[in-house]
């Protein structure tokens, strides 16, 4: 899952640009990037690291100009290198640089397109910079030299008709001004907020509305799936619909884990729908177990806390943190190799004793994907004495890949494919095993707006909503992006002679 922001505003935009994207950080932790437009000179940053690590004073006082975009990498594409760090850029027409959130399906085919009928040239295995040829080739097509809104949407409605998968886009046409658009389904979030001062309106277009929040803006709405938003440089702020059949069905995921809890995401509360995860939860176990011995329900930091709260408060157990999370470590999921994730695990981690000695613990987490964090907090768990150690999660098993922009490509490294429950339960070490039902999971977030009839579940389904996934597809997937292969993709692209982003600066050092 990446981060993105898009601002138009009355002075220099840099350091909002900035601020949002540390709120957006959980979303990427690979690479950040910035890019503003003044006078019709594009200026950059990007490189691999935090947002914290990657911008510099000296940086700041060159990102000038009132419009800019910025993005949080967590890569699904190629490898996690500074070549593919976002945003991309492409000089004609105009120049534009774009940020992605998402992932295509179809990358391979328009990238044989673009190069065998477009004419045009990818350097990177990024499907970010083939859909940014792709909207470029778009606009180029209609000639014009000063292009009105109405043009970047008909360039939107054929990127529509080309690319298939998931994408929230943000971009920036110099001179012009932010383009934003969401792919028909609404997969991936994208919300459109303003902050109204004496100067005026400024807008902001980001993945999550707490990106507003530090920034003083107030949440407008969500854009909506296949719909495009285009501000000027200027602030004249147009919308349309470009894509010919939509249906809302976003990622049910960002509500398990992505998101952050305090943000709202096509209308729905994700603070609100994690609460009602934990109450549906409780029911089920209560059905399950009506004489349960559960003494202690701990919640595993950080995303469960809010659903493991509503566990314990239902069953009438106590809740207890009972695992401290070290705030300096990130999220360990993201990460990209197993070695770093199970590494991770025990660093950011560690167990009060206290809380675990003689008791029978409900240990509560939002999902259980490679099975790395539960197993071994179970252990943990256990060395710190527990009599029992129960597990639940708030999400139903992760049985299949994800091909929208969740790097989950391979079904043979999630640890329910292919499983029982009774299977899982005895791999983890668990005493006993429950998991959240589908339907549970749906009702916690439709309570949140009722006009969403469907989520994009496949990690729990196997079915794949834009029709073009098939078993051919996931076996390529599963070959280019198995830890294995990206591990050896990750030191190719860490090596020297690697390709670097043509239009990145060549110095990333982190002084001045
Ligand atoms: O079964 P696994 O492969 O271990 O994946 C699932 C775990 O990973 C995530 O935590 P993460 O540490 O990424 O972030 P968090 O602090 O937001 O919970 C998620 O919340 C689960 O705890
Ligand atoms: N997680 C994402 O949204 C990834 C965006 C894009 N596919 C990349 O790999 O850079
Ligand atoms: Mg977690």
């Amino acid at each position: 899952m990446c981060g993105l922001v898009g601002i138009v505003g009355h002075a220099n935009v840099n350091l909002e640009l900035y601020d949002a994207l540390t709120m957006l950080q959980h979303r990427g932790q690979d690479a950040a990037g910035i890019m503003t437009c003044h006078n019709g000179r594009i200026a950059q940053q990007k490189a691999n690291g935090l947002v914290r690590d990657v911008f510099r004073s000296r940086h700041m006082q060159r990102l000038v100009g009132n419009v800019g975009i910025g993005h949080v990498r967590y890569p699904t594409a190629g490898s996690s290198g500074p070549a593919l760090a976002q945003p991309f850029y492409v000089n004609s027409p105009y120049g534009i640089g774009l940020a992605h959130n998402g992932n295509l399906t179809n990358t391979a085919e328009v990238a044989e397109m673009l190069y065998k009928s477009d004419l045009r040239h990818v350097n990177t295995d990024s499907d970010t910079e083939v859909l940014l040829n792709v909207f470029a080739h778009e606009l180029q097509k209609l000639g014009k030299l000063v292009p009105t809104a109405d043009d970047i949407f008909e360039a939107i409605k054929n990127v529509h008709k080309r690319v298939r998968g998931g994408y929230s886009v943000v971009a920036l046409v110099a001179n012009y001004g932010l383009v934003a658009f969401r792919d028909p389904h609404g997969i991936r979030p994208l919300v459109y907020g303003q902050l109204k001062s004496e100067h005026g309106v400024s807008h902001m277009v980001a993945s999550e509305s707490v990106a507003f929040n530090v920034n003083g803006y107030e949440l407008v709405r969500d854009v909506a799936p296949g719909e495009a938003l285009f501000i000027s440089d200027d602030g004249e702020f147009f919308a349309q619909q470009c894509a010919e059949e939509t249906k809302l069905t976003p990622c049910i995921f960002e509500h398990v884990y992505f998101a952050r809890p305090d943000s709202i995401m096509d209308g729905i509360s994700v603070y609100k729908s994690r609460l009602r995860q934990g109450e549906r939860l409780a029911a089920k176990i209560a059905r399950e177990r009506p004489d349960h011995d559960i003494h202690v329900v701990i919640p595993i930091p950080d995303s469960s806390r809010v659903a493991g709260q509503m566990v314990a408060q239902n069953l009438g157990v106590k809740f207890r943190e009972g695992l401290v999370k070290n705030r300096y470590i990130g999220r360990t999921f993201i990460m990209p190799g197993q070695q770093q994730r199970r590494k991770s695990v025990r660093q950011k981690l560690n167990a009060i004793e206290l809380e675990f000695t003689g008791k029978n613990v409900l240990l509560v987490d939002d999902s259980i994907v490679r099975g790395t964090t539960c197993q071994q907090i179970i252990q943990m768990a256990r060395d710190a004495g527990a009599n029992k150690v129960y597990f639940a999660s708030a999400s139903p098993a992760v049985k299949y890949p994800n091909v929208y922009g969740i790097d989950m490509p391979s079904a043979n490294e999630l640890i329910a494919h292919d499983r029982t429950e009774e299977e899982i339960c005895k791999e983890i070490g668990a005493d006993w095993l429950i998991y959240q039902e589908l339907d549970d999971l749906y009702a916690a977030s439709m309570d949140g707006n009722r006009e969403i009839s469907r989520f994009e579940d496949a990690v729990f389904t196997g079915d794949y909503i834009t029709g073009d996934v098939d078993q051919a597809y996931l076996d390529s997937l599963d070959a280019a992006r198995n830890d294995l292969n990206k591990s050896q993709q990750n030191i190719d692209s860490s090596d020297e002679n690697a390709v670097i982003g043509l239009h990145n600066e060549s110095d990333n050092s982190n002084f001045g």
